[in-house]
């Protein structure tokens, strides 16, 4: 596994060694001494997520506040999808940016998004399953969120609004400047 910080202090893309032979590929998505080693923190995750999407379904931007907050390590076992983290930790120096990359079976890329951060993804191939660890449990009560197209975050999802498929709940997310923690 070989680990690469984005731009986004703490926020990490990995890349698995996949060592392929006549009978398919074999590769460690997950060893906890080296992912800890790699990006130089202990991290527990406690609890595993998959979701199955079609085409232009966005989900997010989503986080959970205070001592709820999770850190995820996400990848996609099936399809493509464009993932998107978004620092929202106020003292840090790059609150309110936005990292994108393209996520896929294929390409095998893990992103690592820190406590604080919200996250969304939006599904570029016919359909895509995403799995992730969290090291928080989920809680209802601490979810927050804002709306994928908020204007001052400018995130482009690749796919045209036509295109996007996304939850009442989410499309009743607040815009930043109306978000109240
Ligand atoms: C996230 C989550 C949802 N649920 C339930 C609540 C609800 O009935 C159903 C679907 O929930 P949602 O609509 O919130 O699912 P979804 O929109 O896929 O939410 C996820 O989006 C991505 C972008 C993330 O980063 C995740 O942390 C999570 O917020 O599953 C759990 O039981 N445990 C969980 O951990």
């Amino acid at each position: 596994m070989i680990a690469k910080e984005t731009k986004l202090q703490g926020c990490y893309i990995l890349e698995p060694t996949v060592f392929g032979d006549s009978r398919g590929y074999f590769f460690e998505s997950y060893n906890k001494q080296s992912f800890d080693k790699l990006i130089n923190q202990n991290i527990n995750f406690v609890q595993d997520n998959e979701s199955f999407s079609s085409r232009g379904v966005l989900r997010g931007l989503h986080g959970q506040k205070d001592e709820f907050a999770q850190a995820k390590l996400v990848r996609v076992t099936q399809g493509e999808v464009l993932d998107v983290a978004i620092d929202f930790r106020k003292d840090s120096p790059t609150y309110l940016q936005h990292f994108s990359v393209k996520l896929s079976s294929k390409n095998k890329k893990q992103l690592f998004i820190p406590r604080g951060f919200l996250h969304g993804f939006v599904v570029l191939s016919q359909t895509a399953v995403f799995n992730y660890k969290c090291d928080n449990w989920y809680n209802k009560d601490a979810e927050i969120g804002i709306m994928y197209n908020d204007s001052d975050l400018n995130i482009d999802w690749l796919l045209n609004e036509g295109e996007l498929l996304i939850s009442d709940k989410d499309l009743k997310l607040p815009t930043l400047k109306q978000f109240s923690p």
